[in-house]
């Protein structure tokens, strides 16, 4: 968090300000309650003296990223995103009513609870890169519990896209759980480096300490701190209930060697899942979504800088009334007795339409009655 007071917060039409939840390097985090429908809301604020054009690219960049990855049970839920009367950005989100962040150098996860954590944002991380999103952020602060005690993966604020855009160019990193590679500056960010993050967050919730740090306590410099990380000598963690097949787990996810790590969350998913196999634990489910839905829609622009805003669309009289006028049009121009479909086969069925055949019973009856009455006329001038 941090160590600045918040910005004021801002006056939000529809929503009543209750207190501070964080702060951020870039915003200010307020809960909220909105009044229709009455929820409590997390409503992260860009600060006023940071927005400029790249900034508004990141918070462009995660509102569509969290827009498109929050169906997903482990991504933190975003309502909307709009301006402020003032001019600030804000993301309305779920309120999350706590995290690991600030407790796990107090109280280090059981590892029952790590591996489920675990498994859980594996998955999300997993549904993100096939959404072609890289998340480059992470670690214990942006994982966040929500009312249901679920883990959830938040602050895509410098995500990127896995493909490469201009946003790729901006090397951003939180030091003790980012990759040697990235330390270095020899990439912004990929799929390997996430495995590394993923993996140091996950033996930071186990440990109490980041996995660079010394294990006797002793304080480090940040330049000490990635020179430690460059060599990457990895320290099991010694405590009864973490079994040698976690440590392996999480020594591979932080090996040196890019290639030598596990390919994909998936894969990181599937080597916790059988840690908790191995404890007798059920392995919690892998939540991935289908490639359906991964390819679906618009890519994600990362390069958008405009000041954007919820467009309520005007409804035009004269437009509504050409509109009908098409449809009558187009009701006209259809087929009168048969309506065409094709099969499975690519066999074409035309069925009669029941109220066709009505009005075609009418006519013929009409027509009869006609008939009949002429009939009767000739004969009575007979
Ligand atoms: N949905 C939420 N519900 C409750 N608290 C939240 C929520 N989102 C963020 N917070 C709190 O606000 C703090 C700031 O959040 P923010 O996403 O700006 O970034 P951060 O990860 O802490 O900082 P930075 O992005 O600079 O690394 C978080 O550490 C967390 O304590």
């Amino acid at each position: 968090m941090a160590s600045r007071l918040p910005s004021t917060p801002p006056v939000l039409s529809g929503f009543h300000y209750v207190r501070p939840l964080g702060a951020g390097g870039f915003a200010d985090v307020f809960l909220f309650e909105q009044n229709l429908p009455r929820r409590s809301v997390a409503v992260k604020v860009l600060l006023q003296s940071v927005v400029d054009a790249e900034v508004l690219r990141m918070f462009n960049a995660e509102a569509d990223v969290m827009a498109r990855l929050s169906s997903h049970p482990s991504i933190l839920t975003v309502y909307s995103a709009s301006i402020s009367a003032d001019g600030r950005p804000y993301l309305v989100m779920e309120y999350c009513p706590s995290g690991p962040a600030g407790r796990f150098r107090r109280t280090p996860f059981s590892t029952a609870d790590a591996l489920e954590v675990g498994v859980r944002i594996a998955s999300a991380l997993e549904t993100a890169h096939r959404a072609g999103v890289l998340h480059r952020d992470i670690k214990p602060s942006n994982i966040l519990h929500t009312a249901y005690g679920t883990a959830v993966l938040s602050d895509f604020g410098i995500a990127s896209s896995l493909s490469h855009s201009s946003a790729a160019e901006l090397f951003a990193m939180s030091v003790p759980w980012s990759a040697p590679e990235v330390i270095e500056e020899r990439t912004t960010g990929t799929v390997s480096s996430e495995v590394w993050g993923f993996g140091a967050t996950l033996y930071s919730l186990l440990a109490g300490r980041t996995p660079f740090e010394p294990a006797n306590g002793d304080k480090v410099t940040t330049e000490q701190l990635r020179q430690r990380i460059r060599r990457a000598k990895y320290t099991p963690i010694v405590r009864a209930d973490v079994p040698a097949s976690l440590n392996s787990a999480l020594a591979q996810m932080m090996s040196l060697d890019p290639r030598k790590r596990p390919q994909t969350m998936k894969d990181c998913a599937e080597l916790l899942r059988a840690v908790q196999a191995e404890i007798g634990l059920t392995p919690t489910a892998l939540e991935v979504a289908v490639d359906a839905w991964a390819f679906a829609g618009a890519p994600i622009d990362f390069d958008n800088t405009l000041l954007r805003q919820p467009i309520v669309a005007p409804v035009l009289a004269e437009d509504s009334r050409s509109r009908a006028r098409a449809r009558a049009k187009a009701r006209a121009a259809r087929p009168r007795e048969a309506a065409a479909q094709p099969s499975d086969d690519g066999t074409t069925i035309a069925r009669v339409k029941p109220s066709h055949l009505w009005l075609k019973l009418s006519a013929a009856a009409a027509v009869g009655v006609a008939a009949a009455v002429a009939i009767m006329a000739a004969l009575r001038a007979l």
